[in-house]
């Protein structure tokens, strides 16, 4: 079966906006009230952090006086620095944790809101989707915003007020020395921009490679037989070393900007407290300073550098987060396939209905796949789609299962047009077996289940394991059916799987059937097996079959051939077999090509 995107559907990667991240911001909660209440205990810290080399002034203008009372808290000087450090450094620490408790909670808000949508999203769009990058999207974007939300703003207002208030105290302080020092550290970070901007740049796009390395591993991973099979663990390799070397040469970028940053930063701060130092030992020496106000400048020079770093670091994480808000903005705007859930079915009792096709258009983009004036499967009938590779018959069972939606025309199951059908009870009324049938890893038990919401009794299980021939084969596993079938079922066989498949069919009781090359994989042995098994399946539902094979579908109620996305044959098998038409040609040249072989 083919089903690729059609290409509209692919996911955008466009520039990054804020529009994006507050739009973002928007799908979520965000504990506002323990922001807030850190953003309070970050003004305690602020204010601590300022009024430090204050106090220090005082002890050192009024040295042998540490012990004097007076000043805010009517205590003693140095009881009072104390008191200040303790009060900034408790405020900080419960400021930490209240900012990093609120950023995961938003990133856990944001991934599952965003995992919410991906399940609910239509097919057309997940076509489009490589799964190990939205994995690392998911997990990686998520955390990006929530740190920029939490940790990272309130760093950066912390820094602001720092900066703004160390210039307020200084500047009033002693305007020329204060000159100086915001002189010399502020040309420093200006001189320091452009490369802080590059630093966003590649914190941008590591985030990027990253979850395109993972995309392409987790691709390789699932489909490690075939790269075995074509021997290409060579090419994988040398694929994966392109991103594993792109993504290193991004974090030496990174790393040379980092060490650039420090040791500038480091030699602004040197020549400011040498600067500090020497004109204000001078101007303590004629009187005209006090030794204690040098020293608070000089303890202010830290005060001023730690906020010029949390700032780089504020707008580097920005960046990261504009992009990656763009690709989640995206996700958070999907609007679900379904709405309702289903409602229960009374699992006995239910009439079978016709399906109708009704002069159905479709088209993948601008490519017509099918074009069906009328078609009818009766209720209860047996059908079998045939027609050439890429015929259209996969993409007939796609409009069914409602994976994409006609462009013209409707289908019709008795009166009802599917499309008015909420759509997760409409797939609870479908049934598909695959090719290749679908199951994960977990238990036989698991995957039986899988999607059953009601309560199953052991005997259902043991009925429906004898009616799909999987009795046998299940009673030997060592663990029975809670035996662990590996990723994708790889520790079953393929006929295994197919007959587990089946078994979980009857457990989901469908009305209509769908099969796709349901035993084309197999061969004769298994394939007798698991057509025991359908037989007894599609017995009493409507059952669409598409196939290659020719043999075996007397019991048919009717062909249906396509061609060309078109209907150019259709009947009772015996019907079309006297006639001189596309199912008599496929049946004789199959019939030639097995007595050849
Ligand atoms: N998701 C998709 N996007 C774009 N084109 C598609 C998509 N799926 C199928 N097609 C195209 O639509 C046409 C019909 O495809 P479809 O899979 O229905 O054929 P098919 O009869 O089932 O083929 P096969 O027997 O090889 O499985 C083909 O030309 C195919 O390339």
């Amino acid at each position: 079966m083919t089903r690729a995107a059609p290409t509209e559907a692919s996911p955008r990667t466009g520039p990054a906006s804020y529009a994006d991240l507050f739009s973002v911001l928007r799908h979520v909660r965000i504990d506002r009230g323990a922001l807030c209440f850190a953003a309070l205990l970050t003004l305690v810290e602020v204010g601590g952090t300022l009024g430090f080399p204050l106090l220090t002034r005082t002890i050192v203008d009024g040295s042998g006086q540490m012990a004097a009372t007076g000043g805010l808290f009517g205590r003693p000087v140095i009881v009072q620095l104390v008191l200040v450090l303790l009060a900034a450094a408790a405020a900080a620490a419960v400021a930490r944790y209240l900012t990093s408790r609120a950023g995961l909670s938003l990133g856990a808000r944001l991934r599952s809101a965003a995992i919410e949508r991906l399940v609910a999203a239509p097919v057309t769009y997940l076509d489009g989707l490589a799964s190990g990058e939205v994995t690392s999207r998911v997990i990686n974007d998520t955390k990006a915003v929530a740190q920029l939300i939490s940790r990272e703003s309130l760093n950066a207002a912390s820094a602001v007020l720092l900066l703004a208030g160390a210039a307020l105290v200084l500047f009033s302080m002693d305007a020329a020395l204060a000159g100086i020092l915001f002189g010399v550290i502020g040309a420093a970070f200006l001189a320091m921009l452009p490369v802080m901007l590059t630093m966003a740049a590649v914190a941008y796009r590591t985030q990027d490679e990253t979850a395109k390395l993972s995309g392409r591993l987790t691709q390789v991973f699932a489909e490690m037989r075939m790269v075995k099979t074509f021997g290409a663990e060579e090419r994988e390799r040398r694929r994966a070393d392109t991103g594993i070397f792109a993504l290193f040469a991004l974090g030496c970028r990174s790393a040379r900007i980092e060490a650039a940053l420090s040791p500038v930063m480091t030699l602004a701060v040197t020549i400011s407290l040498v600067t500090i130092l020497a004109y204000g030992g001078m101007r303590v020496a004629a009187g005209s300073l006090s030794s204690g106000t040098l020293t608070a400048f000089l303890l202010y020079i830290f005060t001023v550098v730690g906020p010029l770093a949390q700032l780089t670091s504020f707008f580097s994480q920005l960046s990261v987060a504009r992009g990656a808000s763009t690709r989640l903005a995206e996700v958070l705007r999907l609007a679900p396939e379904w709405s309702a859930p289903p409602t229960p079915r009374a699992a006995a009792g239910r009439t079978p209905k016709a399906l109708t096709f009704d002069q159905i258009r479709f088209s993948y983009g601008d490519r017509l796949a099918l074009s069906l004036e009328g078609l009818v499967f009766a209720p209860g009938s047996r059908t079998a789609i045939i027609g050439p590779s890429g015929s259209g018959k996969s993409t007939l069972l796609a409009l069914i299962e409602r994976f994409y939606t006609p462009d013209q025309g409707s289908i019709r199951h008795g009166d009802e047009n599917i499309v008015a059908i909420p759509l997760r009870e409409w797939r609870a009324r479908i049934g598909y077996v695959a090719q290749t049938s679908a199951m994960l890893s977990g238990s036989v038990r698991d995957n039986l289940l899988y999607g059953i919401d009601r309560p199953v009794g052991e005997e259902a299980i043991a009925s429906a394991l004898a009616l799909s021939r999987s009795d046998g084969f299940v009673a030997a596993l060592p663990a029975g059916l809670d035996t662990q079938i590996g990723e994708r079922g790889a520790r079953l066989s393929g006929g295994e799987r197919q007959r587990l498949a089946i078994a979980r069919m009857f457990l989901r009781d469908p009305e209509i059937l769908l099969l796709d090359e349901a035993t084309s994989s197999l061969d004769e042995e298994n394939a007798h097996l698991v057509l025991q098994g359908l037989e007894a399946l599609m017995r009493g539902r409507t059952c669409i079959l598409v196939t290659h094979r020719m043999t075996g579908l007397e019991a048919m109620d009717q062909i249906v051939a396509l061609d060309g996305g078109e209907l150019v044959e259709r009947g009772a098998p015996e019907a079309l077999l006297s006639g001189a038409g596309f199912y008599r040609r496929l049946v004789h040249r199959q019939f030639l090509q097995e007595k050849s072989a």
